[in-house]
């Protein structure tokens, strides 16, 4: 039940967490954190987000959950794609490759809405047999897509009309970037929806049911514009009325 008693819960979104070294409080240790922009956007679009810490069992949790936001994060570990780690790739992070990959798995399964941003974007194309670029300068320059460490790039993107990406921000977003990989191989079963100028896809998606999209971009950077996550929550409540 929602909070007024009457209203249809609100849609349970799972968001997948970094595990770090961090120190606050009295703490220095091991932790799960994420930026709080992630549990901002999920409940300004109406959701209620819960964590999903780098461990197998969140995979589990998926299960109780009614949709799935794949968070930014490092890089991919090149071994789950088939390639040698570039020289500019950072160090691996098999706990929370191995949990993503769980967790987007068990959430295909289920068919639950998913939305991956940045490295999400990424998982998911590896998770479906994809592969990445593992240094856009390699490719293209890094053209606003990164242009240095702790600061967002501005790049315009050419949505696909009628694409999920499409019908939520229009013909051309103007979003905030952070991310010195692409996707390059395209998966079966993933659609091109947006790309920047220079080439580089921003975003993809499965066609059919569930919504399933993954962005380049980081929506949770701005707090003003909700509408891409108010996409994934109304698909996830969707979801839920008509899940046999
Ligand atoms: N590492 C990948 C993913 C980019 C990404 O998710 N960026 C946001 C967070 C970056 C971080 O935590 O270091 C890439 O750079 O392409």
């Amino acid at each position: 039940m929602g909070s007024n008693g009457s209203d249809p819960p609100r849609p349970v979104v799972g968001i997948t967490a970094y595990g770090e070294h961090a120190r606050y409080g009295v703490w220095d240790n091991e932790s799960v954190l994420l930026p709080r922009t992630y549990p901002d956007v999920v409940i300004a679009a109406g959701g209620v987000p819960v964590l999903l810490p780098p461990v197998p069992e969140s995979a589990a949790a998926v299960d109780r959950l009614d949709a799935v936001v794949l968070a930014g994060g490092p890089d991919v570990g090149p071994d789950r794609y088939g390639a040698a780690p570039h020289p500019r790739t950072g160090a691996p992070r098999p706990d929370r490759d191995g949990a993503e990959l769980a967790v987007l798995h068990r959430a295909l399964e289920r068919g639950i809405p998913v939305l991956g941003v940045c490295r999400g974007a990424q998982i998911l194309n590896v998770a479906l047999g994809g592969t990445l670029v593992q240094h856009v300068p390699d490719v293209v320059g890094h053209s606003g897509h990164n242009p240095s460490p702790g600061v967002f790039g501005t790049v315009e993107v050419a949505l696909e009309p009628g694409s999920r990406v499409g019908a939520a921000l229009g013909p051309v977003a103007t979003v905030r970037c952070h991310h010195h990989q692409a996707l390059d191989r395209l998966a079966d079963g993933l659609v091109v929806t947006g790309r920047a100028a220079d080439g580089l896809v921003e975003a993809v998606e499965r066609s059919g049911a569930p919504w399933v999209v993954g962005v380049q971009w980081h929506p949770e950077e701005v707090a003003t514009d909700v509408r891409l996550m108010t996409a994934l929550v109304r698909a996830a409540a969707q979801n839920r009325t008509t899940a046999p």
